[in-house]
């Protein structure tokens, strides 16, 4: 066949420059640059002392001097760390911006696999003040929705403060763990729930979920 007819597949600038996690080697956390005191005391409380490779590449792609200003695919074996990998960088970039709204989704293709995660970050994003979601199918769609969703607050406020006086529904989570079916329900039901706020999104579902839904993410990890 022909050059001119061999069909070009497109390859996004950051895929043309991939880093090989086998040059690096586990981190002690008291080495590594940039860690929040208290994500490291939260790892610590879990017994981890050191992150592994896969951990370590991503943190450096991700933080510090144009952190997060391109997507990141991850490709490593499984077991290899890569929950902690995305997880432990996405809480650190968000526990800087004080605003309780959702600002990173994690998309997963089984239920299973989103309470293990969510159960990651919910191990430290707790430490720096963040609130974490789950929305999976097989559970009360009631129950999620008034875990996620914040109500208004009808009683006046003494601190006059505009934030405190909440009229509309909102999210009252900062980061979520999701199924892709029950993630719809949300974005096509309830009330509140929006994703204009949306910094991160971690793809673990398979390519699929990205290309049936079109928003404007700017930034995503795709597993
Ligand atoms: N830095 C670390 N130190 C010690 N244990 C860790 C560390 N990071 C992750 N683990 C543990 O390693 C195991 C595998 O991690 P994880 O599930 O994130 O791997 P994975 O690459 O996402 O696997 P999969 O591809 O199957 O989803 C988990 O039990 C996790 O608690």
């Amino acid at each position: 066949m022909e050059d001119s007819q061999v069909k070009r597949v497109p390859h996004l600038p950051w895929m043309r420059n991939p880093v090989d996690i086998d040059l690096y080697e586990d981190c002690p956390l008291s080495l590594l640059p940039c860690l929040d005191p208290r994500l490291a005391e939260a790892l610590q409380k879990i017994g981890i002392q050191s992150l592994f490779p896969v951990q370590v590449a991503v943190w450096q792609e991700a933080i510090g001097p144009g952190a997060f200003e391109r997507d990141i695919c991850v490709n490593s074996p499984t077991g290899s760390g890569k929950t902690l990998a995305y997880a432990l960088p996405i809480v650190q970039m968000l526990s800087t911006q004080k605003i309780r709204r959702l600002r990173a989704l994690v998309v997963l293709p089984t239920r299973d696999l989103a309470i293990q995660v969510k159960e990651v970050f919910a191990a430290i994003a707790p430490a720096v003040g963040l609130c974490v979601g789950l929305a999976v199918g097989q559970s009360s769609l009631a129950d999620e929705i008034s875990e996620l969703i914040r109500r208004p607050k009808l009683e006046m406020c003494s601190s006059f403060d505009p934030d405190d006086i909440q009229m509309e529904p909102q999210t009252s989570v900062d980061i979520l763990v999701a199924t892709p079916g029950r993630l719809m329900d949300h974005i096509n039901m309830t009330k509140g729930f929006s994703l204009e706020h949306l910094c991160y999104l971690v793809d673990g579902s398979g390519s699929s979920f990205l290309y049936s839904f079109s928003v404007p993410f700017y930034q995503f990890l795709y597993l």
